[in-house]
């Protein structure tokens, strides 16, 4: 007979592997157990939270064997703020976690035999830390004071804090210097009747400019006034928008009602000799040491050359076509949403990159309207929602000889595998820690297609 747990019940547990959000996983009966911040390898003491159908939560008590792994984590609200999920595991472990969760994840879905050689090894940071190029937080009146911070995982609890250590260093700066105004202005944040209900603040890696966007209830002078005061103090300021976001039950924090308050419209980035002007929207990788790599590492595996012609699928602003533009004779780079097309437009134009077409549209309805475009190779940078069984039946169809695929899902990637492998071969997966001590993981999979 089962031997169920209740909520409460207290046991040992040997941790056998990491899940896809950084947690323990044991066994009680056949029965997996999820233990955040515990480690494979470990003996640990837990505490059983919630008992589903198909699984135990349970909280780490104390580790009983502790794993070689496991260190101090660098941030001192760690454990309540939940941003980050790998702090308290080696940096150079959290790297061999990431190439397994692609692994687990083909494991899973792909149904054909698969050589897991072909999984290399993470491309880390040599320095994991401040790496976040833009943070956009809550403020919120608490505690006598307004603070910024993080909801804490699953909840309405803000965990607040002064200095986040995977943010730039001049991103905490800001964020305190606006928060030091806000209290001698004495304004309030949303929940105690002001109008800021998030700061958003974006750092250029070559220019050091900052870009400031109050995402606000409604338009107000005190916001203004600040705003204004921002650019006219500090010399790294050079753009500041004030952004009327009504509606609290949504996710998103821009909206097309923004306005300039001081400044420039966009900052400027460079990466590669590339330059990007970013208006505060914009898409843009948070993480511009690793988005250099990626950038660098999809030109590496497209292997391309001056004849072919070029599909970059997904492009947003289309760093991917300025990158292997000038390998290719030409790059159509597709893109949905009207604001990043038009930024790749202006993008393009500004580094002189004749050979790119910018074309508006969902990807599957402008590859399939425009059937003269015959790409040799298609470089596709899906959102998490991967490709789908529209895009992969159109390449089964079609068959480009060359698919490079960036991925930010392993498990998408690996149900996207599934039909690829239909008609192609994969040659690599490379995995690439975009995000270091989160969950998230990034790859880039060159495929081929198969010899009769
Ligand atoms: C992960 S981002 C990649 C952007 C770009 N490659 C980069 O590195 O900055 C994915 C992009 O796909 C766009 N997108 C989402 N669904 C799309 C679709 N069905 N067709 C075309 N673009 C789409 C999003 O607007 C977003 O810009």
């Amino acid at each position: 007979m089962e031997n169920r747990l209740n909520t409460g019940s207290q046991i040992e547990l040997e941790i056998k592997k990491l899940g896809i959000n950084g947690e323990g996983i044991g066994y009680y009966e056949k029965k997996a157990v999820f233990v955040d911040y515990a480690l494979p390898g470990e003996l640990a003491y837990v505490e059983i939270t919630d008992d589903f159908k198909t699984y135990y939560k349970a909280k780490l008590i104390k580790t009983i064997k502790e794993s070689k792994s496991r260190i101090t984590p660098f941030c001192p609200i760690y454990f309540e703020c939940g941003g980050c999920q790998t702090q308290h595991m080696a940096y150079e472990d959290t790297l061999l976690h990431k190439r397994d969760l692609i692994l687990q994840a083909i494991k899973r879905y792909v149904k054909v035999p698969f050589n897991t050689k072909k999984v290399d090894k993470a491309i880390g940071m040599d320095n994991p830390s401040h790496y976040r190029n833009k943070a956009s937080l809550p403020v919120q009146y608490k505690d006598g004071k307004n603070v910024i911070g993080m909801y804490q995982a699953g909840t309405n609890h803000l965990v607040d804090f002064k200095d986040c250590p995977v943010q730039d260093n001049d991103i905490n700066k800001f964020f305190n210097l606006i928060l030091n105004q806000m209290e001698k202005r004495k304004m309030n944040a949303f929940n105690r009747g002001g109008n800021i209900r998030f700061i958003v603040i974006r750092k250029t890696k070559l220019t050091n400019e900052i870009q400031i966007s109050f995402i606000v209830n409604e338009s107000s002078e005190d916001v203004i006034e600040l705003g204004k005061y921002m650019k006219e103090k500090f010399v790294e300021v050079s753009s500041v928008y004030e952004v009327i976001n009504k509606d609290v039950k949504s996710r998103e924090f821009f909206t097309n009602d923004k306005t300039l308050i001081a400044g420039n419209e966009t900052v400027t980035e460079e990466m590669n000799g590339i330059t990007f002007k970013l208006k505060p929207d914009a898409f843009f990788q948070l993480n511009t040491t690793q988005a250099d790599k990626l950038y660098q590492l999809i030109v590496e595996k497209g292997e391309f050359t001056k004849n072919d012609i070029v599909v970059d699928a997904y492009s947003g602003i289309a760093p991917i076509a300025l990158y292997v533009a000038p390998h290719v004779k030409k790059v159509y780079a597709i893109e949905a949403l009207k604001a990043s097309h038009e930024s790749a437009i202006e993008t393009i134009k500004e580094n002189n990159q004749e050979n790119i077409i910018p074309m508006l549209g969902d990807v599957k309805e402008v590859l399939n309207k425009n059937r003269n475009i015959k790409p040799d190779v298609i470089v596709f940078d899906p959102p998490r929602t991967g490709l789908g069984r529209a895009v992969t039946d159109f390449l089964l169809k079609h068959k480009p000889k060359k698919i490079v695929y960036a991925s930010c899902n392993p498990s998408t990637l690996a149900k996207d595998l599934d039909e690829l492998l239909k008609a192609y071969e994969v040659k690599s997966i490379t995995p690439l820690d975009m995000f270091p001590y989160t969950s998230h993981v990034e790859s880039v999979t060159l495929l081929t297609l198969k010899t009769a």
